[in-house]
């Protein structure tokens, strides 16, 4: 079972959906399930339907075939792709926080604590940096509390440590409040590593799986075509150790062993060196 997933039922269940307009079946034969405690990637090329399935999970949009439900009194947290600002205006973090509905003063230091700038709460939205507004949106979206954290597209306008960086903090921000996530990545650059589960579209799921068999996957080397070659990257940290499902610990060497050895540093999850492992390199996805 994946990080922190429980037995309970899906948060969002998305069955045979599919979003009509204009003629054309934007998305069909959609089939997602979101788990509290999951990550979800959607992955796929420009148009695929990558926001519009977000939108179906969020009910934004309505499906014409087939069925979105909800758990009860879902609370949802939605970093959206754009977000309608007049950049002219000086707009503060903490007034983007409560720019739809007031917060708690408390609630909000919190939520800035969270995402690393409790130090930018008046600072000027049009002053911060890509990595700075984009963890300022999800601190607006963090501040509600959500069951689930909806992000379509987090890293854009963020350079490639910074991005390391996001996926890190959404990890973080996935094992504190237990929330699941359904993360949308319009690059096709970095899927991260903790993602339980990557869908890739293409107006429908061509294929998904967890990121290794995505990446491996032929439906994905097809869609992708010579692209496909070393562009998913998959953040990883990089442990020294893991632990097996049976139990048993499998070494850097490769060696199995029942228990860790004495010298082991960090178990899986607690160590944040970073690694970047291309998957084109290790597969013949091309
Ligand atoms: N309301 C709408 N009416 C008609 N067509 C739409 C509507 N919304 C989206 N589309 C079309 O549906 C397709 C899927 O759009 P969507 O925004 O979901 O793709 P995407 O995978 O998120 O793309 P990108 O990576 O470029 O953001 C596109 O061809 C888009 O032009």
């Amino acid at each position: 079972m994946p990080t922190g997933q429980t037995a309970s039922p899906p948060l969002i269940d998305i069955r045979n959906a599919g979003v009509f307009r204009d003629g054309k079946w934007l998305v069909r034969d959609i089939d997602l399930e979101l788990k509290r405690g999951e990550i979800v990637t959607l992955i796929g090329p420009n148009g695929s339907g990558k926001s519009t399935t977000a939108k179906l999970a969020i009910k934004v949009l309505k499906p014409d075939e087939g069925q979105v439900i909800h758990a009860p009194d879902l609370r949802i947290g939605y970093v959206p792709q754009k977000l309608a600002i007049d950049w002219t205006l000086p707009l503060s973090v903490e007034r983007l926080i409560t720019l739809t509905s007031p917060q708690k003063k408390r609630d909000i230091e919190q939520a800035l604590e969270a995402v690393g700038i409790p130090h930018l709460a008046k600072a000027e939205l049009r002053f911060l940096s890509g990595g700075e507004f984009q963890r300022a949106l999800l601190a607006r979206a963090m501040v509600r509390k959500p069951d689930i954290l909806v992000l379509d597209e987090p890293v854009q306008g963020v350079d490639f440590v910074g991005e390391a960086a996001l996926y890190e903090l959404i990890e973080k921000l996935r094992d504190t409040s237990h929330c699941g996530v359904l993360l949308i990545s319009h690059d096709l650059h970095l899927v991260m590593a903790a993602t339980d589960r990557v869908i890739c579209l293409n107006g429908h799921i061509c294929c998904s799986g967890t990121p290794k068999d995505v990446a491996a996957s032929p439906e994905y080397a097809k869609l992708f075509g010579p692209r496909a070659r070393g562009s998913l990257a998959v953040y990883e940290h990089h442990h020294d150790h893991t632990h097996l499902p049976d139990g048993r610990v499998r070494h850097a060497d490769g060696s199995v062993t029942d228990h860790c050895h004495e010298h082991d540093g960090h178990h899986h999850g607690h160590d944040h060196t970073q690694t970047v492992k291309a998957k084109g390199e290790s597969t013949d996805a091309r």
